[in-house]
């Protein structure tokens, strides 16, 4: 197992955000998160790439407890892609790009002919290669989450964490980036809010609810109409694709409508 979270707890202000939460990666597999809003998937990503520190329990690393790691030496395995990923300096797309190479570095040294190959391999990846010299200041949202993924790349992690990947991004850049993941062989932990892009995505998929997990599996296997109505509160249709068999929600807003709004006053609802 390349990543394991073993009785992961996270509490603040006298409750608990992530509550004993055990969860497997294995290589080359991609693991999506899925729950509501709050329900603790990005505070359990933060204790992965180490902005947190558990209350209790642990993340391991090839069996290794990460505390026990330096910083820079679980950097040099773990990429991560977060909420709070920054892009507020006046740098180059490539510039930032090449901050991926960081936790391999010895000193203040330039990229060698290999790390440059690298970079511009991960840019043309991420269709960022065109904007090498604009600053990363003057991107559209899409495009600077494009340059945070090529960053990560660049870092050559083993695991890569991403909070949310897909925000942002357009049809296109999202099927392409999860394409990407899938044939990447690099083994993912990822939040997704998109039920049906962790449905195409992910091999298994765990699902949060007021930070404990309720339920792990395939996607068929987890994205039932039972279970996304209990924890999402929301009625579902479950297809299943042509080709891949993978389940695909379809909602019905017209069913949802009137059980959304319960105080609507009679002459506003529709006959
Ligand atoms: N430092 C903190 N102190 C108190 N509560 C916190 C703290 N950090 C996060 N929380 C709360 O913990 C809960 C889980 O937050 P988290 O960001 O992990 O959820 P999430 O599943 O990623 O949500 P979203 O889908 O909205 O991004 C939320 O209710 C949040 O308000």
């Amino acid at each position: 197992m390349v990543l394991s979270l073993r009785d992961l707890s996270v509490e603040a202000a006298g409750r608990a955000l992530v509550d004993r939460l055990n969860l497997d990666v294995e290589a080359g597999r991609i693991v999506g998160l899925v729950g509501p809003n709050g329900s603790g998937k990005s505070t359990a990503l933060r204790c992965v790439y180490r902005a947190l520190r558990p209350t209790s329990g642990a993340v391991l690393l090839d069996g290794t407890d990460l505390t026990s790691l330096k910083l820079r030496d679980s950097a040099r395995s773990i990429a991560a892609l977060t909420q709070e990923s920054q892009t507020e300096l006046d740098f180059t797309v490539e510039e930032v790009v090449a901050l991926g190479r960081a936790p391999h570095a010895r000193g203040n040294h330039p990229l060698t002919a290999r790390e440059r190959a690298l970079r511009r391999e991960s840019m043309e990846r991420l269709d960022v290669a065109h904007l090498a010299e604009r600053s990363v200041l003057t991107l559209s949202g899409g495009e600077r989450q494009r340059v945070l993924v090529a960053r990560a790349l660049v870092q050559e992690p083993r695991v890569l964490v991403l909070d949310e990947p897909t925000n942002h991004l357009d049809v296109r850049h999202q099927v392409e980036l999860l394409s990407f993941l899938r044939g990447s062989g690099l083994t993912v932990l990822t939040a997704l809010h998109d039920l049906n892009l962790a449905a195409a995505a992910c091999d298994r998929i765990a699902v949060l609810s007021s930070g404990s997990l309720v339920a792990t599996g395939s996607p068929t296997e987890v994205l039932t109409p039972e279970l996304v109505r209990k924890v999402f509160g929301v009625d579902v249709t479950v297809v299943h694709h042509p080709r891949t068999g993978a389940p695909h929600l379809i909602y019905d807003l017209t069913a949802a409508a009137p059980a959304a709004l319960p105080d609507a006053p009679p002459e506003g609802r529709h006959s």
